[in-house]
């Protein structure tokens, strides 16, 4: 019998990009379990690249809903096979890549509260949705959708200041204004719409779960200073979306136990609790415990950066999330689209497909890089909109090669530099401790500034 066999514990869950994750965390905050399915490895059938299809007009990116269903039926069977103690799982709650949406087809809530534990989860939610490849944060075909908005609530600055952002491609409320304008009768069948998240959450609720603040924010939707949804933005965006959102809730939520589905299949207490999903970046706050004062980077497929916020001040880049740990707080967040997927194609074109050997080129190479600069695009940049590969010569000449080691160095570089340039961008102030870091590239941070403004503007 496994090691993990009777140990009262909670399970966290991921549903990001590339893949769903799941860790056992016991009563010390020891994890003691960890597993995850990876959509392109391990559900080949789906023919994924990075977790996603990219479709011909190269800016509408989706996935496939019961990917994500057959991931966590995948992961739940491996589990149950290793002999964790399903028995002793007090609460689980979890995350999803944000602004991703899940069209939950008329009838869905009464199949998801029958469902057979005879059976796998995605062989009985084969007809539940509405479309079956949900739009995700990688989406940016909806600009249309987003200046319509705009225009609607008075402008960029005007949707921030009620929603935390100007209209952004990806945030959910542009992606669904697309659906009902492009398909109506997709729309129309939809009895429920979900983010990653709440849907996530629904598969182990049994029932539509709610929308929480801090991934809700994420859409042009909810009004961020009184957590409600707006009614200008709903009414913008498409019909009768209040109903088919249901009402948000905050973050740390207990939404419900449970279904009887994972009691009976997987031996569950049927009083485990299901507490709402939130955000992959909101969760990252919450579980890095960050406080007033710092900032994470994470670097997952893409590159954030966030920080805890008393007061919300939005603008026209970056974003403003209601905070999922202290409803009275908020968040910032800035998203760069590309992450891990550019370190990947560079460490593929220059290292042998190899992170030790990107990681020699960085050992081998100066801080500063002697004055080389690179900025790396591959697709359409969020924070700022700018695509292609840029490299400037510690002369400032743009080149077209680095040597590969330089060349390393020069993305890893750019994309701190970037952060740091954006961060302060918003005001913020990225204090260099003299004692941590003895890091020329920050001296560089002027002249990268000024290259990325040059770049921008032509
Ligand atoms: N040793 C490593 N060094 C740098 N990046 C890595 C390393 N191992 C994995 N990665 C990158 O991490 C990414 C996955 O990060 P993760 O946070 O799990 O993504 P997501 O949550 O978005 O699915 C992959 O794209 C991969 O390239
Ligand atoms: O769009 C954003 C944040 O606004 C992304 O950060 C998504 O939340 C995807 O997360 P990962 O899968 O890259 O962690």
């Amino acid at each position: 019998m496994a090691e993990h066999t009777g140990r009262r514990c909670c399970l966290g869950w991921d549903f990001s990009t590339q893949q769903v994750k799941v860790v056992a965390v016991d009563a010390e905050l020891n994890v003691f379990y960890e597993d995850s399915v990876h959509f392109d490895r391990d559900l080949l059938e789906f023919g994924t690249q990075g977790g996603v299809h990219v479709h011909e007009d190269g800016l509408t990116v989706t996935s496939p809903v019961l990917m994500w269903v057959q991931a966590l039926d995948i992961i739940l069977e491996k589990m149950k096979a290793s002999g964790f103690d399903f028995s002793q799982v007090l609460a689980l709650s979890g995350a999803g890549q944000q602004h991703g949406s899940v069209y939950w087809k008329s009838g869905a809530s009464q199949v998801l509260a029958s469902l057979s534990p005879d059976l796998l989860l995605h062989e009985q939610l084969q007809a539940c949705f509405s479309i079956s490849d949900c739009p995700v944060w990688m989406d940016s075909s909806t600009t249309a959708q987003c200046r319509q908005l705009e225009a609607t609530v008075g402008g960029a600055q005007a949707l921030s200041c009620l929603t935390g952002s100007r209209a952004y491609e990806r945030f959910t409320g542009n992606q669904i204004a697309k659906l009902y304008q492009q398909n109506p009768e997709a729309y129309s069948h939809t009895e429920r719409i979900s983010l990653v998240s709440s849907f996530a959450a629904s598969l182990f609720l049994g029932s539509h779960s709610p929308i929480d603040y801090s991934d809700g924010s994420g859409m042009n939707l909810l009004r961020i200073q009184d957590k409600i949804w707006s009614q200008a933005c709903l009414g913008a965006c498409a019909p009768h979306l209040e109903e088919k959102l249901g009402l948000p809730v905050p973050s740390c939520s207990v939404v419900g136990a449970i279904s009887s589905y994972f009691v009976q299949r997987y031996g569950f207490p049927p009083g485990c609790k299901v507490v709402a999903f939130t955000g992959d970046n909101p969760a990252s706050l919450a579980g890095m415990r960050l406080e007033e004062g710092d900032i994470a980077v994470s670097l997952g497929t893409s590159d954030t950066l966030f920080l805890w916020l008393q007061e919300p001040t939005p603008t026209l880049e970056g974003h403003i999330f209601c905070n999922p740990v202290d409803p009275q707080h908020y968040m910032a967040l800035l998203c760069f689209k590309n992450g891990s997927l550019m370190r990947e194609k560079i460490r593929d074109e220059l290292a042998s497909s190899s992170w030790s050997e990107f990681s020699k080129a960085l050992q081998s190479t100066e801080m500063g890089n002697s004055g080389n600069l690179g900025f790396y695009f591959d697709v359409m940049e969020i924070t700022p909109e700018i695509i292609g590969r840029h490299r400037f010569s510690a002369e400032n000449h743009e080149v077209s090669a680095f040597p590969w080691d330089v060349e390393i160095r020069a993305l890893i570089e750019g994309q701190f530099m970037a952060k740091k340039i954006h961060a302060e961008g918003l005001g913020y102030r990225v204090i260099v401790n003299e004692a941590c870091f003895d890091f020329p590239t920050w001296n560089h941070t002027g002249t990268s500034s000024h290259v990325l403004d040059c770049l921008l503007s032509r």
